[in-house]
Order: C-alpha cells, then structure tokens, then sequence
C-alpha cells in the first residue's frame, strides 16, 4: 500500500489548477447510463471514484472511451445489465445513483449495498422511501437491494432530512417517470445543481434545483449530451487551507468562488486575506491566525467534507476552536491520528474542543478516510519534520496528482509505493 512522507514547514507559494468535482462526477457518470445515445463527460476528476464508477458501467455492458486524462465518452444507447452487485460497487458510496439510473431506464435494479467513507450508519432509507414513493417494490437482502416496477409515476416527496444522495438518486429516478415529481427539503450542492443541468441537456425537465423544491416533469427518453463538470468545492477548499496552514500565498484556479463563501468567511474571520477572482482565490496568510468556531451544515453552510483539513488548521491557531459536526454522527475518528502530531482536541458527541498548540510534531499516521487523509497532509506539511502518512487509498480516491499538485506548490512530498 502506499504512503506519503512529508517533510513539513515548506511555505506554499504559486497557483494551484482545481479538478472536476468528485462527488458531481460520481452522480453525472451513473445518469450517463440513462440516455440512448452517446455523452461526452469532460472536466472528470482523475481519481480512484471516477475510475470505479467507469468500471462499473464497463461490466454492465457500457462502453467507457478515454478521450484524455479529463474527458470520458460513455455509450450505453447498446442496452446494459440492470444488475451492478459486484465488488466496484461496494468500494465508494456513489454506487448508489445506480439504483436510481438503472430504475428509470429499465424500471428495475439490483445493485449491491454501497460503501464509502465510514463516518459509522450511512443509511439510505431515504433514497428508498422516494423510490416506493415513486411507485417502485423495494427489497433490501443480503447486502444488495433491488427495486422494480411497472411504471413509475410522478409523487410529491417530503424529504426527512436533507440528503445529498437521497436527493440526486429520487431525481434520476423521478425524470424517466411519467408525471410531474415534487421534491421538498431537497439537497441545494453544487452537485445536485450539476447533475440536474445534464440531466436537462440530456432532454430532462428540471427545475428548482439549487433551490428545496425541485420539480421533475418526467419525459419519455433522454439523449446524450456533452458537458463539463463543475470544479471541486471540496478539493478546492483543501488547497486554501493548505495556504493558510503554512502562511503561504497560493492562487486557487477553477473555481466558483460563490461555492467557496462558507469557507472563505471563517478563513476571513481568523485573519487571513483573501482575493477573490471570476474563477479564482488567493489566499494570503503572512501573520498570526485566531480561533474560530465552525459548525458542519448542509449547502450553503459549512461542508462537513472540509471538517478535518479545518479541524487541522484550528489545531494550530491561537486560542480555543469548537467544531460542531451536524451531518455525520461518528467523522472525529482522525481526531486520534491529529493527536499523534500533537493536536489537543476534547471530543463530546458531535463537539470537538481543540486547544491550539505552537505548532506539530512530524509522526506516522493513518489516513483513516479521505477528508482525514487530507488533513493529515495538511497537518504533515505545518509539522517540525517528516511524518509518514499511511492509507493513501483513501486520499487517491478524490483528489488528483495530491503530492505532484502540493510539490508544485513548494511542499516536499514522495510517494513509496509498495
Ligand atoms: C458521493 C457523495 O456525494 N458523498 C457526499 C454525500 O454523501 P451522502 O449522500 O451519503 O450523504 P447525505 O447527504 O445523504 O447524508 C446526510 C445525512 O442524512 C442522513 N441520511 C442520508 C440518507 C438516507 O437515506 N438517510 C439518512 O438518514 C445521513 O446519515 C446523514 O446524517 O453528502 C455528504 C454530506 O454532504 C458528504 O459528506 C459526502 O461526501
Ligand atoms: C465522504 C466523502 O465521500 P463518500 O460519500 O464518497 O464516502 C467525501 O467526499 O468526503
């Protein structure tokens, strides 16, 4: 397995180019499936998710071209398998948009249970709740679900809580059905907004997404369409706290600035300067940063997927920081590895209390998931010394070239392959 080994206090300096984004990618690529003809993807993040989902949609029968490093064709106008229970599935939590994909084309799924990041129960009762809504049969059994119907008809959706997979999943499945499907409470990220918009260049009928209603008028077929994929919010939010951790001066470029507001307020209020661009933002941290407290939320609050790079930047600020995490019960599990660089961090529940400290210590640590590999990067490149992070894994799972983007920046970081 590989790891990472990052001699720290390298101030970052220079432009950094942001990747499509992963999770936009994840929920684009499955409703590719659906059209009859062929879709030109570009802007896809070159990452292990991307590359799993392809395989995915490889041994359902589709085709996968590579135009370039960034750029994917996907045909499946040929006919594909309704069933995706094997082990690419289980590897990232995105399987799950093939549930919905393979409902609406062919009314009728089975796609095994998906994994993902473990942040302890990630149910999916709700994607399932919408599909029954929807006029589906669904049978969870032995670790894969399948769904089937006659035909499914437009409903009116009250979503329990906001869920960004349960969200995209119902509108997939709700834009082949016939009749008009209401959405409320819906999920408003970037994503949901980007998978909705190829879905409607695809021949779809969408509208509020972005919004917490959404309106899907079904509509008979769909066709492929050539679209780029919007830029990380997440990865792009890494980099920025990246300058920040090591009081550099890093331009983010491609970017949506307006995805960024969350972050770039607490990062305005603990002191560092920020410019911000048509698709850009610099970031400046030459002087002394204060604490701050952050509270996860759904778009447009604060990403819970930016939580441990910025639990790993309060670690070292001056003062006392309380994160509160609201989206996931169990995401502190990194909180021991940041401890092992010297992070003093109380965790109560949902509350983490982080006592800032001078600055960290070089040590082995895990990336026990990717946003906690990332910040173990981040907390590596601030340390006095080399620390070795184990379980890169996680970390190519979504982000692009990490250490060739981070080196170019200045920071000193090699990969051991083994
Ligand atoms: C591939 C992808 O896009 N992953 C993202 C997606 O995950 P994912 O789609 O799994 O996350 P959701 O938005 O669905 O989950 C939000 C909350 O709703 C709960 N819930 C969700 C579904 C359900 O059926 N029942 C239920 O109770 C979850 O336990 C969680 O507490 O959004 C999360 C929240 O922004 C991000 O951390 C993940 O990076
Ligand atoms: C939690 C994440 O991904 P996933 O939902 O794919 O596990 C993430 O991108 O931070």
């Amino acid at each position: 397995m590989d790891k990472l080994l990052v001699k720290g206090r390298k101030r970052l300096v220079g432009e950094v180019m942001i990747s499509g984004a992963k999770n936009a990618a994840v929920a684009v690529l499955p409703a590719a499936i659906m059209a009859g003809g062929k879709s030109v993807l570009e802007n896809l993040p070159n990452i292990e998710d991307v590359s799993c989902i392809c395989h995915t949609i490889e041994k359902l029968g589709g085709r996968c071209v590579h135009k370039d490093k960034h750029t994917i064709e996907i045909d499946c106008s040929m006919g594909i398998d309704f069933k995706a229970t094997f082990e690419e599935v289980q590897k990232i939590r995105a399987s799950y948009y093939f549930l919905g994909a393979l409902l609406a084309r062919y009314k009728k799924a089975e796609v095994a249970m998906p994994g993902g990041c473990n942040f302890g129960k990630r149910p999916i009762d709700l994607h399932l709740k919408g599909f029954r809504a929807l006029g589906a049969t669904v049978e969870e059994e032995c670790g894969f679900v399948r769904a089937y119907a006659d035909k499914l008809v437009g409903a009116s959706i009250y979503m329990d809580q906001v869920s960004v997979g349960a969200t995209i999943n119902i509108m997939l499945a709700a834009t082949l059905a016939e009749g008009i499907t209401t959405i409320e409470n819906a999920a408003k990220e970037p994503h949901v907004v980007d998978t909705a918009n190829y879905l409607n260049m695809m021949g779809a009928n969408i509208k509020g997404a972005g919004t917490d209603v959404i309106r899907i008028k079904g509509v008979e077929k769909l066709n492929g369409a050539q679209y780029a994929i919007i830029p990380d919010q997440i990865e792009a939010g890494t980099y920025m706290i990246a300058a920040a951790i090591t009081g550099g001066d890093v331009l983010i470029k491609n970017i949506i600035p307006k995805h960024m507001d969350s972050l770039t307020a607490k990062l305005e209020e603990m002191n560092v300067k920020l410019e911000e661009g048509d698709d850009s933002i610099r970031v400046m941290a030459n002087q002394p940063l204060r604490s701050v407290n952050v509270k996860t939320m759904s778009y447009p609050g604060f990403p819970t997927d930016l939580q441990p790079q910025m639990a790993a930047l309060l670690s070292i600020c001056k003062g006392t920081s309380v994160i509160t995490e609201n989206v996931w019960d169990n995401r502190y599990q990194y909180m021991d590895e940041l401890r092992k660089l010297g992070a003093l961090v109380d965790i109560n529940g949902r509350i983490a209390t982080i006592e800032g400290i001078p600055h960290y210590q070089g040590a082995t640590v895990e990336a026990t998931d990717l946003r906690a590999g990332a910040a173990m990067i981040l907390a590596a490149l601030a340390a006095e010394g080399t620390s070795q992070i184990n379980g890169v894994r996680y970390i190519d799972r979504g982000y692009e070239d990490v250490e060739e983007k981070f080196n170019a920046l200045g920071a000193n970081i090699q990969r051991i392959s083994e």
